[in-house]
């Protein structure tokens, strides 16, 4: 299996120093650099207490090497781990001994990569690894975990059979031209796709849900120049990130700021206030600002008691997946204020009051649905699913409307190749490169 590939090698803990650190090789040279350290032939997966010699014999230092013959290992090659002291002196000397027994720099994720072109891994587990390492909340690293585990790429997996079966079907038909048009008018057929349709929906719910707990929503601050947006930005950020004056229109780019409530994690935006301007400054701020809105898994509008019913204006373009939430400001400035229907919270920005509730409602947000069985996803996941979506769409018009078995099983075949990529079964060099690229070195 390993024959003709190289043998990498890289530091493969964080940097800086820390109790114990390692360096990991794979390849098919692992073997003998393990024999070289050890002064003999490692017994498989067990820990030995071994001298980390250099080239001159000069000890580098004292650690745990350990031995994974192939196929049963990480990447599905050979891998040996030398443990030593988390020092990057020791561990850069120990990396570099291994480079000159044979073995090369690894490039960044291409320990992983490996794994996923041994089939240990298929692509979405392997991107959930490196979500798992970046994941930066405690329900972004469960969800990553179970991406991991194969959670999401089993319901693509089962998608796909459902899929393959109803091409199956459809190109059966084909195969028969007289008897076709018959052929494509038989119920199972559309009640096939319609099943197929609604649980992509689902799926597709799911993998965005996915996206918000792996990169924290998207949280747009909308509302009119002075309504107290950088304000609040700041307040939910603690700190001051935003530049806040009582000149409308100081905001003209858009300002996002991660934040963390109770271990979720939120991208605020606070958005130039959105207003005819001939400033070309602010125009291309509230151009930015409508991106962003676009976007947004919550919109968050910041008013005032006088302007909250006009302001709901502000929520247009706002996509329909997206929750819209009405905050009024500046309560600090009115002495009573009126009750209203909806999701609306009264706050003021200045003097803290009613942010704990708003902390929970964005937290209540981010979280919704996300039970048990949520895993993470990614961008290019919700790219694939929609574009399934697309295909499927077609097939139904190919179907009903010119009764076109071809033109069907054409739409399929798309559908089918956008679904495989997400788990990777097609995938180009260039998706591989940009997907393991992205990945830290020495994982
Ligand atoms: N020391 C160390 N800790 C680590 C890793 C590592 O590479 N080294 N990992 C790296 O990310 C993670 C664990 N992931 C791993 C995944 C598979 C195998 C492995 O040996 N798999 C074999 C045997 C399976 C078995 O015995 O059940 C296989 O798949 O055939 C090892 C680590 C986290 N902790
Ligand atoms: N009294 C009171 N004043 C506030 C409150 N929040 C913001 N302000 C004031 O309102 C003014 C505008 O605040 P900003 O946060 O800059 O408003 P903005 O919506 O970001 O404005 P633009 O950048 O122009 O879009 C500033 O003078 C703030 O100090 C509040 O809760 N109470």
């Amino acid at each position: 299996m390993t024959d003709g590939v190289d043998t990498i090698a890289a530091i493969a803990t964080g940097a800086g120093a820390a109790g114990v650190g390692a360096v990991r090789v794979s390849g098919p040279l692992a073997p003998a650099i393990a024999t070289r350290f050890l002064g003999r032939e490692p017994a498989p997966r067990h820990a030995h207490f071994a001298a980390f010699r250099d080239g001159a014999g000069e000890l580098i230092d004292r650690g745990i090497l350990l031995h994974f013959p192939a196929p049963h290992s990480y990447t599905g090659e050979h891998v040996v781990e030398l443990q030593g002291h988390g020092s990057a002196v020791l561990l850069d000397a120990l990396l570099r001994r291994c480079i000159e027994l044979g073995a090369r720099l690894a490039r960044p994720g291409e320990f992983t990569e490996r794994a996923f072109l041994n089939g240990k891994l298929d692509l979405a587990q392997a991107e959930a690894v490196a979500d798992l390492v970046a994941a930066t909340s405690q329900a972004g690293a469960r969800a990553a975990l179970r991406s991991m585990e194969g959670v999401f790429s089993a319901r693509v997996d089962d998608l796909l059979a459902e899929l393959i079966e109803l091409r199956v079907h459809i190109e059966a038909a084909i195969d028969f031209p007289e008897e076709e048009i018959d052929f494509l008018a038989d119920p199972i057929i559309g009640d096939k796709l319609a099943l197929l349709r609604n649980h992509l929906d689902e799926l597709l719910t799911e993998t965005r849900r996915g996206v918000r707990l792996n990169d924290g929503i998207a949280v747009a601050i909308v509302g009119r120049p002075n309504a107290g947006k950088s304000s609040l930005l700041n307040a939910l950020a603690g700190e001051e990130r935003a530049i806040v004056t009582d000149i409308a229109g100081t905001t003209r780019d858009v300002l996002r700021e991660a934040i963390h409530i109770d271990g979720v994690a939120l991208e605020l935006a606070d958005t130039a206030g959105l207003r005819e301007s001939d400033d070309i400054v602010e125009r291309e701020g509230i151009r930015r600002a409508r991106a962003q809105l676009e976007r947004c898994d919550v919109a968050l509008l910041v008013t005032d008691e006088a302007h909250a019913d006009t302001d709901q204006a502000f929520f247009h373009g706002v996509p329909a997946h997206a929750a819209r939430l009405v905050v009024i400001n500046k309560i600090d400035l009115v002495s009573r204020h009126a009750q209203r229907e909806g999701d609306t919270l009264w706050i003021s920005a200045r003097t803290g009051e009613g942010l704990d509730a708003l902390r929970s409602r964005l937290r209540e947000l981010a979280t919704a649905g996300a039970g048990e069985g949520a895993f993470s996803a990614r961008r290019r996941h919700v790219v694939a699913l929609e574009s399934v979506r697309g295909y499927l769409d077609h097939t139904a018009d190919a179907l009903h409307g010119t009764r076109s078995g071809e033109l069907a099983a054409e739409e399929l075949r798309h559908a089918q190749q956008a679904l495989g990529e997400i788990t990777g079964t097609y995938s180009s060099d260039d998706l591989l490169g940009a997907i393991f690229g992205s990945f830290c070195i020495g994982k």
